[in-house]
């Protein structure tokens, strides 16, 4: 199998980092806009295979999409990270431009990858990719929940003291502070956490996980890059592995919860042909007047987009 990770900064690093050690893709090509970053990151990450013991090849590459031909999955993470002030949404200018001329390089050398997007704003993002590529939105689709799940599940194993193995959880929405963290199915070890846990301390934790992204950005200076390359990376396992995992990814809503045409987190099946089947949720009137919330701002921001004149398809 053979994965390309696009932008060799933090999060992309990371992600090839994480796919080689734990040899998901036995090529794994990394690409960058600035000369020798890629490149230097792949030589390290290829000499770090005889002391941890794997055999994936990462190979690095300044803009040269031809060496990046036949990938099964992509992953899109270059672009602007915020800094301390600044919201996901006030990427969208830059990073929509990088989106847009990386997908067009991607499908142009590997039309028949996965791609998964990254950058932020991630919804809107998604969506640019999407339309960018022309693609089935079953295999363009957008990281967020695996990420802010596991902030979840990493504050609640904090709070009851358990593994963050046993904590098992969903949420839905754009990947923003109007996420939608869902506790009537989250579960630690099969329990209900609304069983372990008193409900003003659940509320501080889901309050706390739909600023998790920005508590990071407070404390570094730039966002997070450990736990979002993992979460990639366990994206493309999913896939090559035909795992079938039950994730919540974001992708285009197309009449799944009443939604139509926006890019919003929904738990799906992610097998070899990406996205496999989009899971709907009988959410109680509460959860979905959080979700319309949540929909309401991805689409300004969509709008937005529109309005840059940014979202064209390629042949457009
Ligand atoms: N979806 C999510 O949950 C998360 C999304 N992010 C987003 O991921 C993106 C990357 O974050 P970091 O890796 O921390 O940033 P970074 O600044 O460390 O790396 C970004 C890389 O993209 C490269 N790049 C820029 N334009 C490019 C182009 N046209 N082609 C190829 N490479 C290009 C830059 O040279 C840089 O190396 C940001 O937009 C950030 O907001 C970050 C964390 C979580
Ligand atoms: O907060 C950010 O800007 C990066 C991100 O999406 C996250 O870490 O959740």
């Amino acid at each position: 199998m053979k994965v390309t990770v696009v932008g060799a900064g933090n999060v992309g690093a990371t992600c090839a980092d994480v796919l080689a050690t734990r040899e998901i893709a036995n090529e794994i090509v990394l690409v960058d806009i600035k000369e020798g970053i890629a490149e230097g990151k792949a030589l390290d990450i290829w000499q770090k295979a005889p002391i941890i013991g794997y055999d994936s090849r990462t190979i690095g590459v300044t803009n040269d999409y031809s060496r990046t031909a036949d990938s099964d999955v992509v992953v899109i993470t270059s672009g602007l990270p915020r800094k301390p002030g600044m919201s996901r949404d006030d990427l969208i200018s830059v990073n929509a431009g990088i989106v847009k001329s990386v997908t067009e390089q991607v499908v142009k050398y590997s039309p028949n990858a996965i791609i998964i997007v990254v950058s932020n704003p991630l919804d809107v993002m998604t969506y640019q990719a999407h339309l960018t590529s022309g693609m089935d939105r079953m295999k363009v689709f957008g990281m967020a929940g695996i990420l802010d799940t596991a902030r979840y599940r990493a504050f609640l194993a904090e709070a009851l003291n358990v593994s963050p193995k046993d904590i098992q959880a969903v949420l839905m929405g754009g990947h923003g502070d109007t996420m939608v963290p869902l506790p009537r199915y989250t579960t630690v070890g099969g329990i209900p956490v609304t069983e372990l846990i008193e409900k003003d301390k659940l509320d501080a934790i889901v309050q706390r996980t739909a600023v998790g992204g920005g508590e990071l950005v407070k404390l570094m200076g730039t966002s997070a890059w450990y736990a979002p390359g993992a979460a990639a990376a366990q994206m493309v396992e999913a896939i090559v592995r035909d795992q079938r995992r039950v994730f919540p990814v974001c992708v285009e809503l197309k009449g799944e919860y009443g939604i139509d045409g926006v890019y919003l987190g929904a738990p799906v099946i992610l097998g070899k042909n990406g996205i496999e089947r989009i899971i709907e949720l009988q959410l109680n009137d509460e959860e979905k007047a959080l979700l319309e919330t949540s929909r309401g701002h991805v689409k300004e921001v969509m709008d937005a987009l529109d309005k840059m004149g940014q979202a064209q398809p390629a042949s457009a």
